[in-house]
This record gives C-alpha cells, structure tokens and sequence, in this order.
C-alpha cells in the first residue's frame, strides 16, 4: 500500500465539486469532468438521470421490490461502474435506461427525455446494448449477425465493412463465416459485444461484458470504451456493470448499489479517498456495514413495508434514502494499488489500440447525435431476410415449412375421405331360399319391351339383381336364411346391418311398378303388394360414419337398379347429384418463433436496436405470407393434380380461400407467440384453440344442425 497525502489533497480538490452523494442536491461533477474554463467548472451535459426510481417485479401474488428510490446520474462523456452484489437491481436499473422497462415512480431521462418517447432514439440507434445473457443468433455467422443490425441501423456497406474489420481484429474474432454455434463462450460474448459496439452509439449499455473474457482482452476492452469516450468530445457514454470490482477503477464514476438503492456515486479515486482503502471492494464493504450488514431479509422486508413501493407522492426528501456520509474525507489518504485497473488516463497498453483509434475517428462521427431515422422499411426487410436466413438455417423447419403441409395433404386424401372397405353386410334374399345369387342374370336386354315376368326371365330374381349393384368390395355380402339368424349377427357384431326382401319381391315390385305406370297413380297401389316390394334395411349405427357410408352405398346401389329396370320400361328416371366438400385449415408457423426469439433474448435486442413491434410484427407477417403462398400451392398441387381431388368452380377461388386461412392461421400464431412466454404454453393453446375449431367448423357435423349461439 503506499501514497501521499499530496495525492490526496488534489483528489480533495476535486471532489469537493462532486458531492457523490446519492440523494445530494449539489450537481455530481466527476474528476474528468471538472475541467475548468475561464476558472470556472465546466459542467458537462447530463445523459443519464434517474431519480428516485421505484420498482417491483410482480410474480403471482409475490411482489418482489427491486429498485428503492434510487437515484443516478450519468455525464456524457463518462464511462459509469454501476457495481453491487448479484440481484441488487443492476440489470433492472440497465433496462430502464434502454426503455425496456419502465419504473412506478420517479423519473428516467435519457438524452433528457424518457426513453421509448417519439424521437429520442432510445431504444433506437443512439443506444448500442450488450444484455447479460448472450442474444445472438446462434446459428448464424459473425458477418450475417451483424448484417442484420447494420441493416437495422441503417449503415452503409463501407461504414459497415470499416467496422466489421476493426471489430474482427479488435475483438480478437475468428472467421466471420463461422457459425456462431460452433465459437467457445468467450467468442461467442465477445460476437455479442460486437453487435452492441457495431454503429459506434452514443450511449452503450454493457451488462457485464467482461464476463468469461481472459484479462489481456478485458483489458483492451476496457481500453477502446476509454477511448471512444476520450477521442470524440466526450460525446459517447458507457454505462457498465461488472463483477470485477477493481475493473470498474477505470471508469470515471461509480455507483455502488445494494438493495435497489445506490450507496455511493463517486469517482473511484474518489471513494478511495474518502474510505481510506486499498480497493474499491473494500469501499464497498465499508459502505455494505455502514448501510446495515448483515441485514437480513426480514429486516429488508420491514423497511420495504416502511416505504411502500407504489407511494405516489413526490416529495424527494422522504423517499430518498439516507445518503451515505462522505464528507467526512478531510485527511483521506489517496492509496493507490499497483496499477492494476489504474485510471483510463493510464492506459493498459491494448492490442489493437491503433486499429481502434483509426476506425472510430473515421466511424463514430457519423453516428454521434444520429437520431431514431425514419427507416421502417429497412427494418422490416432486416426482420424478413433475417427471419429467411434463419429458415434456410433451420433444416428441419424448412421439412416442417413444405414437405410437411404435402405430407398432411397426402395422409389426408389417403386416409380421409375414403369408403371403408370390406364391411359385412347380412344379406335375407327369401327369394332365392337365402342364398348367394349366382347365375342370376343382371343385365336387362337391349330394347326390351315390358311383357311381364312371367314370359321373360330377365325380369325375375329382382332381389338378386339389386343386389348385384352393390358394391361388394366395401359391402361385402353374407347370407343368411332367416331374418331372426342375420339379426342376431348385427347383434353380436359379425355384420353392419341386415338387407332383407321377400320371397315374392319381384313379383311385388313388378306388379307395383306395372300399376303405378298404369295408373300413374301410386297411391291406387295395392297396400300389401306395396309392402312385400320394399328392402328392408336395419342398421347398426353405433359407428356412424359406416352406417351412413352403407346407407348411402345401399341408396347408390338402389338408385342404379332402378335406373336399369325403369329405363328398360321406357321410363324416364332423374338421378340425383353428388358433391363432396373438403375443408381444411392451414396452421400457422408464426407461433413459435417470437417466443424462441424472446428467450434467446435476440428479441430485446432487436427492440433496443429500434425496431418497433409493429415493425417487427409486419416482417413476420410478410414472411408467413411467402411460406403460406408457397404452403398453399404444394397443398393444392397434391390435392388436385396428385390425388385428383374434384374442384367444381373457380381455381383462384380456392387458391385465394386457403391464402385466407393460412392468413388467419399465422394471425393467431403471431398472437399466441406474443402472450406464450414458453413453447409449452403455445402448444397448449394452439391445442385448446384447435379442438374447438375442429368442432364447431362443420367440417366433423353439419353447422346447420348445431344451435344458432354456436353457429
Ligand atoms: N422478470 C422478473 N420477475 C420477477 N423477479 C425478477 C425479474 N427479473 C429480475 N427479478 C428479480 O429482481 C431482482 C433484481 O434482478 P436484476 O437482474 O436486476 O439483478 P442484478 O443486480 O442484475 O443481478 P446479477 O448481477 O446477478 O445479474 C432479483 O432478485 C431478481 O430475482
């Protein structure tokens, strides 16, 4: 430990201006900043004021308060150590800043106004954000990650490619064509840092960006944030968070933060100064006893309740904390440490310093004061050729995309739609004595005249006749002697249902046709003749599909028998139509990909780098749109030319009708992806959405047959 009280004095002088304190009213001027012109203090242009700032999660019924009163200033121009123990609220405070989260009361300003308002450029180009977690695409390469901020941010493809190289070389990148994926930890923070430092923003929130970085890095890292601070008229301020303590000696000012307040905002000379300490962790551990050590949960708790965090009220003096007293300073020694993490105006010597200056002289410029510009459709196109790069990435979603809807189409035709096969059917012909009617004839002659049964052979065994239109390869026929006996087999299961006629059927039927023609009259029919010329018909009909597939199949049989016999009696016979609606509904991909976008935290960053939701939203759409074009015409394809599905009207119809619902398939993705925060929970809701609409869409009953609220 060593240092002199001469030392000490100038710090003295300095800080006597910078009254750190967190709830002081005096303005905070930090030791870089205290420049003096004209022999007075120059003040520089605040970027950063929060004040007063509540905050609380909410999680069920639990409400976990995060930030309590707290008060920060940050100067343009500055770098800001915002430091405390895991869970303090540090990347609460950096949220709000970016205007991600807002606070309950208090005040954020940025740039002087609050982050989110029109014009700001927060979130928008002049914020450039790492978040803790990594956020990157991870089955991307480094050159089409930052392609797709570069379009977002508007820059043009020399600024980019300057950028690109000096960030490759300064970053210490591999290949740019290697897929992220593929990058170790620290590469792949390091490819996070990048995107964040891409458009050279005049503001840069770095949530621990030193994490898993080897100490020579960390180290030039630390070196270029000085210099983009230093070599631009102090125009780009960095606010940082970080574990490493004495790292945060190279920043102009910190603030040191413990349950959701700041304890101290100083300069770290500053606070050595005043604490008499060797390091700034030891600063921090004065100030942790001096705040109430060891202050337990329970105690945190009562001093929540004390101070309510929904307390609307604005007047300063009660909500803020008490200021921690470092006033007391007079006499501090300055201790300096040997070296390590010394002030920015004693640089470590950084591998690419050069390579950092040049770039950012011939760069930054050109971005600093860049406010939020008027480029919708640029984001929107980055959204869409990120979200198809993404696609082409993804095999297995590409197969899902296209080759699935043809696979749904061809499973579909194949085993939807179809006459089951091979059903038994208990045939009673008591006019053939119950059995098979083999070697019955089944064709009328050419031109027959009607003579009557008696004379022509061609009119008897009608009953076998009938039969003989029957198509026995889904009614496969089996016979039985006796009424009683074919019923019993319905009723055991051996047969779908029971045809039976009765011994004089042909007669019967011809006698009723003869005097209906006759008399043109069928209610002169005789009753008893009448009844002996009908086919009886009993169903079992606890599968209802096959019973109404027998049914119709019994009818089509009929209708043909008839045809045959009538048009042999030089009748005229009118056969009904046909028609076969098919109805299918188009599922949306869109419901996963926001919430995948969410968790892997891209979806945040691409809100900081400015594209608006509803940018966002419309990109989706767009792409949906090109994979349901192309969706619906592999579908129709398959349906029509494949599996010759008849189509009776216009084409463009039913191409335009499956668009549509493609269309409604990918708004209620979008919408489930939007209110899902895990995959799970789309699942679900896209299940319970689709069961309902299966049921209620006509496509399994008729809509004419459910109540009218229903329809
Ligand atoms: N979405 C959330 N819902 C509920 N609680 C949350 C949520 N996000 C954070 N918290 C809680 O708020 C507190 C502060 O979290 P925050 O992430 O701001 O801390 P931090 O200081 O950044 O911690 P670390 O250094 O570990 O990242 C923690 O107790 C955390 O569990």
């Amino acid at each position: 430990m060593s240092g002199t009280s001469d030392d000490c004095r100038n710090m003295e002088d300095q800080t006597e201006q910078q009254q750190s304190l967190v709830n002081g009213n005096s303005v905070a001027i930090s030791v870089n900043d205290a420049k003096l012109s004209n022999g007075q203090a120059k003040e520089s242009p605040m970027a950063i004021k929060i004040s007063n700032a509540y905050k609380h999660y909410t999680c069920g019924q639990k409400r976990t308060p995060v930030l309590l009163g707290l008060d920060m200033e940050v100067k343009k121009g500055q770098i800001y150590g915002l430091l405390g123990p895991s869970g303090c609220g540090k990347t609460t405070v950096l949220k709000c800043i970016v205007g991600k989260l807002t606070v309950e009361t208090g005040s954020v300003r940025v740039f002087g106004e609050p982050p989110g308002s029109p014009g700001s450029g927060v979130p928008g180009p002049r914020v450039g954000y790492m978040p803790q977690e990594l956020a990157i695409f991870l089955e991307f390469n480094i050159e089409e990650t930052l392609t797709y901020f570069r379009r977002i941010f508007g820059m043009t493809r020399q600024q980019y490619e300057d950028r690109l190289a000096f960030l490759m070389k300064f970053l210490d990148l591999p290949s740019k064509t290697r897929s992220l994926i593929n990058m170790s930890g620290g590469q792949q923070r390091r490819a996070s840092l990048a995107i964040a430092l891409l458009h050279e923003p005049e503001l840069l929130i770095l949530d621990e960006p030193t994490v898993g970085v080897d100490p020579l890095l960390r180290s030039a890292i630390w070196n270029h944030l000085t210099e983009m601070t230093d070599c631009f008229g102090k125009h780009c301020t960095i606010v940082i968070t970080t574990h490493y303590i004495e790292e945060a000696r190279q920043a102009n000012r910190v603030g040191m933060m413990r349950f959701g307040k700041l304890l101290a905002e100083d300069s770290p000379e500053a606070l050595l100064c005043r604490f008499s300490k060797p390091n700034l962790e030891d600063v921090f551990l004065d100030l942790c006893l001096q705040d109430g050590d060891l202050e337990t949960a329970k105690v945190r708790e009562e001093r929540t309740q004390r101070r309510p965090i929904l307390k609307f009220s604005k007047k300063k003096s009660e909500a803020k904390p008490k200021p921690t007293d470092l006033e007391d300073g007079e006499g501090c020694q300055v201790v300096l440490t040997n070296g390590q993490g010394s002030r920015p105006k004693e640089k470590v010597s950084a591998t690419n310093s050069a390579a950092s200056a040049r770039s950012t002289s011939s760069t930054v410029a050109k971005y600093i004061g860049q406010k939020k510009p008027n480029l919708t459709s640029q984001r929107v196109t980055a959204c869409m050729i990120k979200t198809f790069n993404r696609m082409k990435k993804r095999v297995g979603l590409l197969v899902y995309q296209f080759i699935l809807p043809a696979l749904q189409v061809s499973l579909f035709c194949l085993a939807i739609g179809q006459d089951p096969k091979e059903l038994p059917v208990a045939i009673v012909n008591l006019e053939n004595q119950g059995q098979p009617c083999a070697g019955h004839p089944t064709q009328c002659p050419f031109d027959m005249t009607f003579v009557g049964p008696e004379v022509n052979e061609h009119l008897q065994n009608l009953s076998c006749r009938y039969l003989s239109f029957m198509d026995a390869s889904i009614a496969r026929p089996v016979y039985y002697e006796s009424y009683e006996v074919a019923h019993e087999a319905v009723k055991n299961g051996d047969a779908w249902g029971v045809i039976s006629m009765g011994h004089n059927f042909s007669r019967n039927l011809y006698d009723r046709i003869f005097e209906s023609v006759a008399n043109e009259d069928l209610t002169t029919v005789n009753l008893e003749k009448f009844n002996a010329s009908q086919i009886q018909v009993r169903m079992d009909i606890t599968n209802q599909h096959i019973a109404f597939t027998l049914q119709l199949k019994f009818a089509e049989a009929f209708q043909l028998f008839m045809e045959q016999l009538v048009s042999s009696l030089k009748m005229s016979f009118r056969r009904a139509d046909n028609s076969y609606t098919l109805q299918g509904m188009a599922l949306g991909y869109s419901a996963m990909i926001i919430i995948l976008e969410r968790n892997e935290g891209l979806l945040d960053r691409t809100w900081i780098a400015g594209v608006t939701p509803g940018e966002f939203a419309l990109a989706h759409f767009l792409v949906s749109l090109v994979v349901n074009f192309l969706q619906v015409v592999v579908t129709l394809t398959f349906m029509i030319l494949v599996f010759q599905v008849p189509n009776e009207g216009s084409l463009w119809l039913v191409f335009l009708l499956t668009m549509l619902q493609g269309v409604a398939g990918t708004t209620i993705g979008l919408i489930i992806s939007a209110v899902c925060k895990t995959q799970q929970d789309a699942t679900q809701i896209a299940l319970g959405i689709f069961y309902p609409n299966l049921i209620l869409s006509g496509i399994i009953w008729p809509v004419e047959s459910m109540p009218l609220a229903l329809r």
